[in-house]
């Protein structure tokens, strides 16, 4: 089960927490989890897995069912609002008064907090955000973009060192998408630490130093990006054919080859451990076989393909 390593303190606990909602769902069930101290964590899983309704319980704005949730060492029930200053929570859906304008709704929040006015990180915060020269635009005039990181600003006004970001891009164009991940980059060598739930692959294979991954209310894995994808990730090498086969020879039964239909192409598939017993033997057999190759290549699996197999097994590791 994941659990705390370390490589670093926990910024939030999450202990043995389970959700069933009043039609008796239950979306969330015994999950234990740790964010570390800096960390960028995208907590990765398909559409209704329960990424918002973790994310609403550990910002204290849905009941866990039991269990128990820490922010900075303050228990989110007990000690909600020392608790809550810790956290920011840039939600799914922008809502905010269209007809205010940027500085104030970003400074409103911070009152929100029962945080004395300070303009100065106000101005600062606007500035990160490329938002300054926007201060008095009123939300309305904004573009998508803008209004998108207005409410980041106001999720950041309270100086949070927490940071969580639901589906931070959904429905989001490729440029802005990669803004906002030089963003989210940025504000973590700022020193926050960064949750953000993401439906896509290919964010957190950018983005994360560490990946959750979520499916049916339950934590599969917590791994390293690097570990995961090293652990998991599946390589395979193409032999390209001087002379087609009409099938893979028998003294090559042992192995892990595949024909392609037209029988001009071996593919051999090996994990991480198999790279280093078989590929220089296998390349013998063959020459011993009598079978040539002009070309070979090789590729591995993306974060896609681990993703799809981990969900569909419901894999335990
Ligand atoms: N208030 C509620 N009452 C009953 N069921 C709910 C409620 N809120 C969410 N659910 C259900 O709980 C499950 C998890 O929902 P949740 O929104 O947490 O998923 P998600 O991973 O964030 O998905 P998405 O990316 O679609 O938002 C879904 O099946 C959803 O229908």
């Amino acid at each position: 089960m994941p659990s705390s390593t370390d490589s670093g303190p926990a910024v939030i606990s999450v202990r043995n927490l389970t959700k069933t909602y009043a039609s008796g769902f239950q979306a969330l069930q015994d999950i234990n989890l740790d964010i570390r101290q800096g960390e960028i964590f995208a907590l990765l899983g398909p559409n209704g897995a329960g990424k918002t309704t973790l994310i609403s319980i550990i910002c204290g704005i849905v009941n866990a069912s039991s269990g128990s949730v820490a922010a900075d060492g303050h228990d989110i029930a007990r000690e909600y609002r020392a608790a809550r200053a810790k956290i920011g929570l840039v939600p799914q859906e922008l809502f905010t008064d269209a007809f205010e304008t940027v500085h104030d709704t970003v400074s409103f929040s911070r009152g929100l907090f029962g945080k004395s006015p300070d303009p100065a990180h106000i101005e600062k915060v606007l500035k990160d955000l490329t938002l300054w020269d926007k201060r008095d635009s009123k939300i309305m005039a904004l573009s998508g973009g803008m209004k998108r990181r207005v409410m980041i600003a106001k999720a950041l006004s309270h100086e949070p060192k927490i940071l969580f970001l639901d589906e931070p891009t959904a429905g989001v164009d490729v440029e802005l998408r990669r803004d906002m991940w030089a963003l989210v980059r940025r504000l973590r060598e700022s020193g926050v630490t960064i949750i953000l739930t993401t439906h896509y692959i290919e964010e957190a294979e950018e983005m994360a130093d560490r990946i959750g991954v979520i499916s049916k209310g339950r934590i599969l894995l917590v791994e390293d990006k690097a570990v995961l994808m090293q652990k998991l990730g599946k390589k395979q090498l193409t032999l390209h054919l001087q002379q087609p086969l009409d099938a893979v020879p028998e003294a090559l039964a042992g192995y892990r080859l595949e024909l392609s239909s037209d029988g001009t192409q071996l593919v051999y598939t090996f994990d991480a451990e198999g790279e280093r017993l078989g590929i220089p033997e296998l390349l013998r057999r063959l020459d011993d076989n009598g079978i040539h190759f002009k070309d070979l290549q090789t590729s591995e699996s993306s974060l896609e393909e681990i993703f799809i197999s981990l969900v569909h097994q419901g894999k335990q590791t």
